[in-house]
């Protein structure tokens, strides 16, 4: 859409017409203001935080719809990726939704709704280091060695076919029996092909949920699974980026993140790739990053400061409040402590902070259009 009024378009300068509406401003005396918009034309790294309740998820949602909602021509260009955590988006698919498609690994295809895709991961596409990260093997132990040497003898592999490798190699049998056990578990888990590809993720215009809800107790499981998306999409993009000549070989990815500090510590490949090759190289090869998270602070430093564009909700731990101020761009006068209580307890209230334009705003994020799948449970039965 053309905005020809007064409004705010954070992340460039321009007309507001390749862009997505986040909100109003919000006046101190609650009353809302001019449209709120965030450029798309260029690619950016968000961080979204706030509390527990006080709208991070509802916010990403709202960026999801609003790619949704964009005119088929300009859609194309893009493909949008959300790694949900806690199965809240799936609404977005399905009647009533956003015509998203919702990925899952194997195990819990039969628990969503119909029309659910398989979700797996290229076995290819995860180093030596990541399968012992994931498998919490030491990688210059005489384990890490077996598996290193298994994983090397070709290119295209299972896990069950490491198995057999392993079992025919000379290592002695303690180890052996260590590293087969460990493989034999993750092939429970029913996540990895040596025939898996993510093209299906990219095909333009498609908004796709993937939902790794069902490996709850295992976080290690979703770093993985993120830690594999994220480098080939980067591998894929800067291959194309090569390429492009005036066309769109594959689409600008963006990739939402809910619960985002799970990913980013910095000894692990999820926290690797995405902060070297995403948030510090994204932006060559087009690849956007929104990371939502309740707790700033364990995001650190390098991330928050990498961040273009920060939403962020009511917040009132004292670390998470000292992240953001340490990371607090020089043209934001106000200390965050201050702009924070300009929020009061209004859910989807939050004040951003934008590179591109050095300012910063208070906004209400606009209304969900489709259902929102992280409200609190009902209580039944109360009255
Ligand atoms: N912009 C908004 N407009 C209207 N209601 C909102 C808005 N943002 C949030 N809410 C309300 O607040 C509730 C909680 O928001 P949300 O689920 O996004 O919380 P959250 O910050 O992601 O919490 P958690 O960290 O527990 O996942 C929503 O279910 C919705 O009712």
């Amino acid at each position: 859409m053309l905005y020809t009024g007064r409004h705010y378009l954070l992340g460039n300068a321009g007309d507001g017409r390749s862009s997505l509406y986040l909100g109003r401003y919000l006046a101190l005396d609650g009353s809302q203001g001019a449209p709120v918009l965030l450029d798309v034309r260029k690619p950016h790294a968000v961080v979204i935080c706030g509390k527990r309740g006080y709208g991070k998820s509802y916010t990403m949602g709202v960026l999801v719809e609003e790619f949704a909602g964009l005119p088929e021509a300009l859609r194309r260009n893009f493909s949008v990726i959300v790694v949900d955590t806690m199965g809240i988006f799936g609404s977005m698919a399905g009647p009533g939704g956003i015509g998203a498609r919702v990925f899952t690994p194997a195990p819990f295809l039969s628990e969503m709704p119909a029309g659910a895709l398989p979700f797996e991961i290229p076995t290819g596409s995860l180093s030596v280091y990541d399968y012992c990260e994931l498998l919490g093997i030491e990688p210059l132990s005489p384990h890490g060695a077996v598996l290193a040497s298994a994983i090397s003898e070709s290119d295209t592999f299972s896990i069950e076919s490491l198995i057999d490798r392993i079992h025919s190699s000379a290592a002695s049998p303690g180890v052996t029996s260590a590293v087969c056990g460990l493989l034999s578990m993750a092939s429970s888990w029913k996540l990895f092909s040596p025939h898996a590809s993510f093209a299906s993720l990219l095909e333009p215009g498609s908004i796709n949920i993937i939902d790794l809800s069902g490996y709850g107790h295992d976080p290690g499981i979703k770093s993985c699974a993120v830690a594999s998306l994220a480098r080939a999409l980067y591998d894929v993009r800067v291959r194309a980026r090569r390429r492009e000549n005036g066309s769109r070989e594959v689409p600008l990815i963006w990739m939402l993140i809910d619960e985002a500090h799970m990913f980013l510590q910095p000894d692990s490949g999820a926290g690797r790739v995405l902060v070297n090759e995403w948030l510090r190289q994204g932006r060559q090869p087009g690849l956007s990053l929104v990371l939502a998270t309740q707790r700033p602070s364990a995001l650190g430093y390098d991330v928050l400061s990498q961040a273009d564009v920060i939403v962020c909700h009511r917040l009132t731990l004292r670390d998470d409040v000292e992240a953001l101020e340490r990371a607090r761009p020089l043209y934001v006068k106000e200390p965050v402590r201050e702009a924070l209580a300009r929020l009061g307890n209004t859910r989807g209230a939050a004040i951003v902070v934008d590179d591109a334009t050095e300012s910063y705003h208070v906004i209400k994020v606009r209304q969900r259009k489709s259902l929102h799948g992280g409200g609190e449970p009902e209580i039944y039965g109360a009255d």
